[in-house]
């Protein structure tokens, strides 16, 4: 798969003076065609030992194994964080189709791509002669126009994510009444790109996780028995980390705006934690006013305690969203300053941005754009670049009073 700009935007650009940022926007579209191939796995130490962990890990990908055919991963622990396993996933594998085609959405094919199998509900179109235990190609509809229940082969754009051995009858999909369409339709035999299947690790002290959302509430450094606000809760990956770290001792309060996702949160019951319904940017102190159009780390400055620690951090790589927040932070807040985190995985910030070097030096930058830069990343530091684009920056305010 390739993704390519307009050929008259990238024309334009190369004739301008932007050949570093074509080159580097070049890079990202070449890293974006292909999944991670690390999967991290978070696990709450204060409910299960490394070593336990690490014994039902193995296991459950060994029983996943036996009935899929794919070889088990190879799995170590972080050296940094001693929650987090780290598992090497293999691809793209060289697979031949063979003759049934089944078309699933792009959602299903991503989660594929990612070590997933196929349920019912993520299929688009199949054969009518599809019978349980056939043999299956599967593709992903690119540009979602694959007209449900298809019955001949899909010629739209498609990307075929591997073979697998079909557990339905095309009946069992297209008639099938709502209570049998979470069933398993395919399992994955063959898949291009293979990595574990993260709904058959379903433990309670276990989330797979992106590796800077992790480093970023190893950042915060949460302590049992102290005092958190989480200002963009849901689905609640840092708020149930946070939690963990405090072992579940102390209080976390976690903000959501979405009802729903609230919903969602409060429903998995974390212990010490409050999920609110509410709009961060107006949990102000009194008196304060959120200026609009900037991120959340307006209104946290305010409700931070003397010698209190914000991280702030987002999944995005652009100046507009991370150095610059940061350094209209520090120029109106004279009382936070910009601190380093006891583990500095990420790059520091974009050359050129509004930080000088020391400020640059200080933030954490995850830019899987690194990934084909020139000299790449060592290939023992590769899980650490081979992520999702984040930043994370972390501040402590001066005071008088000791607290967090
Ligand atoms: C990227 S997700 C956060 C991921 C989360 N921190 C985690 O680690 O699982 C962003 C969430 O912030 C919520 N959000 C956005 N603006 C908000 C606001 N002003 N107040 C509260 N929540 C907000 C969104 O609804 C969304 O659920």
């Amino acid at each position: 798969m390739a993704i390519q700009l307009d050929v008259g935007v990238l024309a334009c650009l190369r004739s301008g003076d932007f050949k570093a940022e074509v080159e580097s926007l070049e890079r990202y579209l070449q890293v974006l065609t292909r999944p991670p191939m690390f999967t991290t796995l978070r696990i709450d130490r204060s409910c299960i030992t490394a070593e336990e962990a690490e014994e039902k890990i193995c296991q459950s990908l060994e029983e996943q194994s036996l009935k899929s055919g794919v070889a088990t991963f190879p799995m170590f622990w972080h050296k940094d964080f001693d929650d987090c396993l780290v598992l090497q996933n293999r691809g793209p594998n060289s697979v031949d189709t063979v003759e049934k085609e089944v078309m699933v959405d792009l959602a299903c094919g991503m989660a594929v791509l990612r070590g997933a199998n196929i349920f019912i509900q993520g299929i688009m179109a199949a054969p009518t002669s599809l019978a349980k235990g056939d043999a299956v190609s599967v593709f992903a509809d690119l540009d979602k126009k694959c007209l449900k229940g298809l019955t001949t082969k899909y010629t739209g754009r498609k990307l075929f994510v591997g073979n697998g051995i079909s557990q339905v009858s095309r009946a069992d999909v297209f008639n099938a009444h709502s209570e049998s369409l979470r069933g398993l339709a395919v399992l994955m035999t063959q898949p291009v790109y293979e990595a574990p299947c993260l709904s058959e690790l379903a433990f309670p002290w276990l989330v797979a996780q992106n590796l800077p959302s992790i480093a970023c509430v190893h950042a915060l450094d949460p302590r049992p028995g102290q005092a958190v606000l989480d200002m963009c809760a849901a689905p609640g990956g840092k708020t149930s980390h946070i939690a963990a770290l405090m072992e579940h001792r102390g209080s976390v309060v976690a903000l959501e705006k979405s009802g729903q996702r609230a919903k969602k949160l409060e429903k998995m019951g974390l212990p010490g934690v409050q999920v609110f319904t509410f709009d961060a940017t107006k949990a102000l102190s009194p008196g304060a006013e959120a200026v609009s159009g900037e991120q959340h780390a307006g209104p946290a400055a305010d409700l931070l305690k003397p010698h209190g620690v914000l991280v702030y951090s987002t999944c995005t790589i652009t100046a507009a969203e991370n150095e610059e927040q940061v350094a209209k932070l520090l120029a109106k807040r004279p009382d936070l300053q910009l601190v380093a985190p006891s583990v500095q995985l990420g790059k520091g910030g974009l050359r050129g941005s509004q930080l000088t070097a020391e400020q640059s030096s200080m933030v954490q930058r995850f830019d899987p754009g690194e990934l084909l830069s020139c000299p790449g990343p060592a290939s023992g530091d590769l899980h650490n670049v081979d992520t999702i684009g984040f930043f994370i920056a972390k501040f402590v305010k001066a005071g008088q009073k000791e607290g967090t």
